[in-house]
């Protein structure tokens, strides 16, 4: 990037810049644009905090996540990968924002187990103490930037934080200019000098901020310097190792800051050692040289920085340290709060103003290890070249007579500037206010420009913001919440039916029944709960679940006479929407023709949606039966009779639109009212309505179908189906869940038993409460069947294989002859029970891709449970068939099916992969895109060096150190002089 390609700069005060953005009328109309955009951002009063990923999808124009399109990477960094993306909350006009994506572990969290040592008083320490190292330092970023508010500060816009995702993203304001490049190849300095002045106020105004607010950044470097896309501002980013300071924050106007975010205040993972090795002050490299026991600079790192204003004589050839490998054992030093001032944002801003300068480092050292680097910064002078900038302006060497005021050159002002910010000596040190008054960045200034520059800046820039109360609750709340959430969901996907017929029809008749409740509820009452009630007395567990045996036992026996009286006849209804799984790849365009419609028409919703646990049944087919006014008369309820022809009309087109995954914001009235997007309760509205309309073909005298919404008895079917027998409901055909992939006729039965049909059984091995529950280690995370979809790794074997291991080895004897029992009432049911056409029979593409598993024989099935789809015989299908189809299980429920507006989503959209296969594919499409658009644009930095004594386990240290004192340690590693930008990465250590 050359200099003379820029326009030119603002001085660097926001105001100054305002009023020169002003003055230019040629700014640009995207210019314009994004300026409004980025004016009505600035407005907006909190980081949102998004708990729901609800839409995810990838497309032609590239990856969606909630109302974001993520188009192209626009950095890496050790903690996430950044994205450029649009905001399509106002579809007319998207917004650039950029988003950065973290995973909540890494390989070391994962493998290591870590956990932060305990966090200061909270209700809610519990909690947050068992989120990984990894996960503790992204919230902690997020609870730093949540404060901030400043125009020289990246803002942070919203947090999207599900925690059935691997990863938190984090969407901020977009800086289309990128980082600020120092230096050219050459490594000659890249910009001219009235440049870098403009650059360092706005960095100074944006740090007086930072720690008027009490936080010191830790990481001020050109790579975190990003320019405004118009280039005429540069705002500070990467908090990744910042550290609020309480006392800090108090100490500038001696007030008592408000109430914060726990998390903030918490300083167990405070590491001293953090940031990049370059720019690292005396005062943090110290400890570490003196660690190393070399006898330069004391043995424990704890000496006051006093000792160290000796100033070395300039020199070229540095003492050979020991490395640690020669010295013995490396004792981290403990980690001295002290030394973390906001001196060290000022030091590290004068090494970024060198480099800015000339175009290199101060205390580079050529082929140097990192400890030598830190030996130069604490003990070695710098020295200046003859000019500097771009421009080449001569400087006068580093010691030059003091010029008569008002004479002095360019030259002497900025060395003496460089003196002061370089002092070695944090106590002496100069501050930023020091700073702001300097003659050299006042330089061409008016006199009123620079007396209001001086004047500085508020404290509460317009527009800073307090964290109201719930956000100083923030993000340990914020975990605790979902985790509540989250479980509560999977209590009701687990939620065994309850056949009791007054309740139910209550419920059925109650006008004041919540929509939420409503839809929440669908289809998701068949799962046992037996075991889910941890906290509940053993007493009163016992007491619970023998009343629950009694009244499943006799709804068992009039389920079993229900199957024979129920039989669905057929009806064809012409031009009924039923899809088929033939029609979902093309459903975006489909209406499918004269295709047979069943009594149960979910069975015939055929794939064209997602088909899983818990999920509501159909809305598509739903939305095209358009029964009859009549017929939603709550009383036929009481009386259901079956379907006739005449009560269904087919309306497929409002069911086969597929809206824009953007679209959700449409007012209604740009669109026909049946194709307007709509939203979730209206959705959830209205599926209830139908559901409590259709007729049920049952019979009369079954007290338990009332009782039930059709819904969950179909859907009920649906996930039996696909639960009991390892595959997709009789519809979908193939719609796996991860833990529905037995393999073979036993394992089958077993986990027919543990999900409901023999209901005592409960799965305890798969009982997602285990997921949740508070003391389960990293191991059952990773590994236990429900863990898999929560956590996944792509070194652990299949969904389907740890779910049988898991099934087997979890169920006992009890289970098994359950188990037994239900094979044997299987087969011995079979023929008699009324029949479902299978769509896979109506469709040659299913019937092949089935064929490899599916015996023709059993081309037409019944209920999933009287009649398994895949018998004994069939033994299930391997993994890796099940591979050849996208899990469904693991997408939000909310999301599955219906997106923001509440109607469906697009097919491929709602047939989509599991969690981890998407990491996968986001993975791989991550490198793509880094590989095949950007290849030029993307900047790599090295993994930090971790060697935080609060994040190491205690154990393995021991190891460690007993390791390091048998053999001899790796030699330190090397710096090299082609590799110089080594040392611009962060590293975070103690
Ligand atoms: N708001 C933004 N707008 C534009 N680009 C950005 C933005 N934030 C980050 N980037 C780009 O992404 C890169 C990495 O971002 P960031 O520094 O936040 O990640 P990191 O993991 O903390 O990196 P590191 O700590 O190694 O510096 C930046 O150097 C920058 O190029």
């Amino acid at each position: 990037m050359s200099a003379s390609n820029h326009p030119p700069l603002a001085v660097g005060s926001h105001r100054h810049s305002q009023i020169q953005r002003q003055g230019d009328a040629s700014a640009s109309t995207s210019n314009t644009l994004s300026s409004a955009a980025a004016a009505a951002r600035r407005e907006r009063e909190h980081v949102l905090e998004t708990s729901t990923i609800k839409h995810r999808s990838k497309t032609d124009e590239g990856r969606w996540i909630n109302t974001y399109l993520i188009k192209k990477q626009l950095g890496k960094g050790q903690h996430g990968d950044v994205y450029l993306a649009y905001d399509h909350r106002d579809p007319e006009h998207p917004q650039p924002v950029a988003v950065k994506q973290m995973r909540r572990k890494n390989k070391q969290d994962k493998y290591n187990n870590l956990r932060r040592s305990p966090l200061p008083s909270s209700p809610h320490t519990g909690l947050a103490d068992h989120v990984s190292a990894t996960e503790y330092k992204i919230r902690k970023e997020i609870a730093i930037m949540k404060k901030i508010n400043h125009p020289h500060v990246v803002r942070l816009l919203e947090v999207i934080d599900d925690r059935m995702d691997e990863r938190i993203y984090m969407v901020m304001e977009y800086l289309g200019g990128g980082e600020i490049k120092w230096r050219t190849t050459d490594n000659e300095p890249a910009l001219r000098v009235d440049q870098v002045r403009r650059i360092c106020r706005d960095v100074i105004l944006g740090l007086e901020y930072l720690h008027k607010q009490g936080i010191i950044h830790r990481d001020i470097k050109p790579a975190n310097l990003l320019w405004t896309e118009d280039r005429r501002m540069v705002k500070i980013a990467d908090f990744g190792v910042s550290h609020y300071s309480y006392a800090l924050h108090s100490s500038h106007d001696g007030t008592i800051p408000p109430e914060e975010d726990p998390l903030l205040k918490d300083d167990s993972g405070l590491t001293r050692f953090a940031g990049t090795p370059m720019f690292l002050a005396p005062e943090i490299v110290e400890g570490n040289i003196g660690s190393t026991g070399d006898g330069v600079n004391g043995a424990d790192g704890a000496e006051s920085s006093s000792t160290l204003n000796q100033q070395p004589p300039a020199t070229t050839s540095l003492p050979q340290l020991p490395s640690p490998s020669e010295s013995g054992t490396v004792t981290p030093a403990p980690p001295r709060k002290s030394n973390i001032t906001k001196a060290i944002d000022v030091w590290a801003f004068g090494v970024t103003l060198y480099g800015l300068l000339f175009g290199k480092m101060p205390f580079m050292v050529e082929g140097g290890t990192e400890f030598q680097i830190y030996h130069a910064i604490r003990n070695l002078d710098w020295n200046v070249p003859e000019t500097m900038g771009s421009d080449r302006i001569p400087v006068g060497g580093r010691r030059q007579r003091k010029p008569r005021k008002g004479e002095e050159t360019e030259g002497y002002l900025v060395v003496d500037l460089l003196e002061k910010l370089l002092e070695k000596d944090a106590n002496k040190r100069i501050t930023l206010e020091g700073i702001k008054k300097h003659p050299w960045i006042l330089r061409d200034m008016s006199e009123a420009d620079a007396q209001n520059w001086v004047s500085g800046t508020r404290k509460e820039e317009p527009g800073a913001r307090t964290p109201t109360e719930d956000e100083t609750r923030g993000a340990v709340t914020k975990i605790i919440f979902s985790y509540i959430e989250k479980g509560k969901r999977i209590f009701r996907l687990l939620r065994p039916p309850r056949p009791n017929p007054s309740a139910a029809s209550r419920r059925m008749n109650s006008p004041r029944r919540s929509r939420s409740r409503k839809g929440k509820e669908v289809g998701v009452q068949s799962a046992p709960s037996m075991g889910l009630h941890r906290h509940r007395s053993s007493a009163e567990v016992i007491a619970r679940e023998r009343q629950k045996k009694d009244r499943l036992l006799r709804a068992q026996v009039s389920k079993a006479q229900l199957r024979k009286v129920q039989t669905p006849p057929p009806i064809d209804i012409g031009t009924s929407s039923s899809r088929s799984i033939a029609t979902t790849k093309s459903a975006k365009s489909s209406t499918t023709q004269g295709s047979q419609f069943e009594a149960f028409p979910m069975w015939n919703d055929g794939g064209s949606r997602k088909n899983r646990r818990g999920s509501v049944t159909s809305r598509g087919t739903l939305d095209s039966l358009q029964v009859p006014s009549s017929s939603l008369s709550r009383s036929r309820l009481a009386s259901p009779q079956p379907l006739t022809p005449n009560s269904l009309t087919a309306g497929s087109a409002s069911s086969s639109q597929v809206p824009s995954p953007i679209s959700y914001d449409v007012s209604p009235q740009s669109t026909p009212i049946e194709e307007r997007p709509r939203s979730r309760a209206e959705s959830e509205a209205e599926a209830e309505a139908s559901s409590a309309t259709l007729p049920v073909p049952v019979s009369n005298s079954s007290p338990f179908r009332h009782s039930h919404d059709v819904r969950h008895s179909i859907s009920l079917s649906q996930r039996r189906s696909a639960d009991v027998f390892g595959g997709g409901g009789v519809g979908n055909g193939r719609a796996y869940s991860r833990q529905s992939s037995g393999s073979d006729g036993l394992a089958l039965a077993v986990r027919a038993s543990s999900w409901g049909e023999f209901e005592e059984y409960a799965r305890p091995s798969e009982d997602h409460t285990s997921l949740y529950s508070e003391g389960v280690d990293n191991e059952t995370y990773l590994v236990g069947a429900g863990g898999v979809a929560r956590s996944p790794v792509s070194s652990l074997p299949t969904s389907g294989a740890l779910s049988r291991v898991s099934s087997s080895i979890s169920l006992g004897p009890s289970a098994l002859s359950a188990a037994q029992m239900l094979l044997h009432r299987s087969d011995r049911e079979g023929g008699d029970l009324p029949s479902a056409p299978d769509p896979a029979s109506q469709d040659p593409s299913i019937l092949q891709r089935q064929g490899q598993y599916r015996s023709p024989g059993h081309s037409s099935v019944t209920s999933p449970l009287s009649r398994p789809l895949y018998s004994r015989g069939d033994s299930g299908y391997s993994d890796q068939q099940s591979l050849a189809y996208p899990s469904v299980f693991d997408e939000d429920d909310e999301g599955s099916s219906l997106n923001h507006s509440g109607q469906e989503t697009p097919l491929e959209t709602a047939f989509q992969p599991s969690t981890s296969q998407l990491y996968q594919e986001e993975d791989e499409e991550s490198s793509d895109d880094s590989e095949e658009n950007f290849p030029l644009e993307v900047k790599t930095r090295r993994p930090s060096v971790t060697m935080s004594e609060a994040s190491s386990p205690p154990p393995r240290r021991r190891r460690s150190e007993s390791r390091s004192t048998m053999a001899p340690p790796a030699p330190p590693p090397r710096m090299s002089s082609e590799r110089s930008e080594r040392s611009e990465r962060t590293v975070v250590c103690s």
